[in-house]
C-alpha cells in the first residue's frame, strides 16, 4: 500500500520545524529533557533503558543515557536486524565504540551483549496529544513495540523537541503509540 500522501507532506513539514528548534535550543536541551526524564522515570536497576543515536536534528538523548549509566541502569543502542524485522537492542553507554549502520545509523559493536529493553527513548519526526507518532517511514520501531509488547510491559518514551507536536497525526493500524513524550519543557502521558 502507499504512504498516504499526507504522511509524506508531514514528514518534510517536522523536519523543517525540528531542524529550526534545534538551531534555536542548541546543546540546552539534552540536558533539560534528561532532567525531567529522571524527574518522572526511575528505571530499576536491571531495567535495560534503550536510547538511539541521533541523527538529522533528532533530540539529543546522549545526555540521559550518561545519568543512566552513573545510575547504574544498563543502556542499549538499537542495530537493525533486517530491513522488514524488529530492531535489535544491544548493550553501549556514551563513551563505547559504535559501527556504521544502514540507513545512515551509528550501530553497537557486534561484540555488545544482547539487551530486552523495558523503556524504549524513541527519536520521531512529531508526535500529537493521543501518543501518535511520525517516524522516517521505515516502520521499525512499530514493529519492534509490536513484538516487545507481546512479551512483557514496555514504556515507549518518544524524545523532541516542544515544537515537534503535532495536531491530529494520520493514524494507521500498525501505528505503535507512545506512552508519554519528553521535550525540553514538559513530560506528556498519554496512557
Ligand atoms: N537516530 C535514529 N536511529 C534509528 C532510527 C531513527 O529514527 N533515528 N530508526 C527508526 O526507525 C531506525 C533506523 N531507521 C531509519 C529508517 C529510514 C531512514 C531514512 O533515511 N529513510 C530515508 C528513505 C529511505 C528509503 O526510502 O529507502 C529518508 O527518510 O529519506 C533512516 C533511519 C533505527 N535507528
Ligand atoms: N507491525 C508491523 N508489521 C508489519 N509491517 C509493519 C508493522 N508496522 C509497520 N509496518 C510497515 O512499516 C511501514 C512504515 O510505517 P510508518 O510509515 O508508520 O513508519 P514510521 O513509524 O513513520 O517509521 P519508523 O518507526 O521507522 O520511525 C508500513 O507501511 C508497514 O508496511
Amino acid at each position: 500500500m502507499a504512504v498516504p500522501n499526507d504522511k509524506r507532506a508531514l514528514r518534510t513539514a517536522f523536519m523543517e520545524k525540528r531542524k529550526a528548534a534545534a538551531a534555536l535550543l542548541g546543546e540546552t536541551a539534552g540536558p533539560a529533557m534528561a532532567k525531567l526524564f529522571l524527574a518522572h522515570f526511575s528505571p530499576e536497576p536491571g531495567e535495560a533503558v534503550a536510547g538511539y543515536m541521533p541523527m538529522r536534528n533528532e533530540a539529543d538523548p546522549l545526555p540521559l543515557l550518561a545519568a543512566l549509566r552513573e545510575k547504574g541502569i544498563a543502556t542499549a543502542l538499537p542495530r537493525i536486524e533486517a530491513r522488514e524485522g524488529a530492531l535489535g537492542f544491544y548493550a553501549w553507554a556514551p563513551g563505547d565504540p559504535l559501527i556504521e549502520g544502514p540507513f545512515g545509523t551509528k550501530e553497537p559493536s557486534i561484540k555488545a551483549a544482547h539487551v530486552v529493553p523495558r523503556i524504549l527513548i524513541v527519536p520521531l519526526l512529531a508526535f500529537d496529544s493521543d501518543g501518535g507518532r511520525l517516524g522516517y517511514g521505515g516502520g521499525f520501531y512499530d514493529r519492534t513495540l509490536a513484538e516487545l509488547r507481546l512479551r512483557h510491559r514496555v514504556m515507549a518514551v518518544g524524545l523532541a523537541f516542544s515544537a515537534q507536536q503535532a495536531e491530529n497525526l494520520p493514524s494507521e493500524p500498525h501505528d505503535a503509540v507512545l506512552d508519554a513524550v519528553v521535550t525540553e519543557k514538559a513530560v506528556l502521558f498519554f496512557r
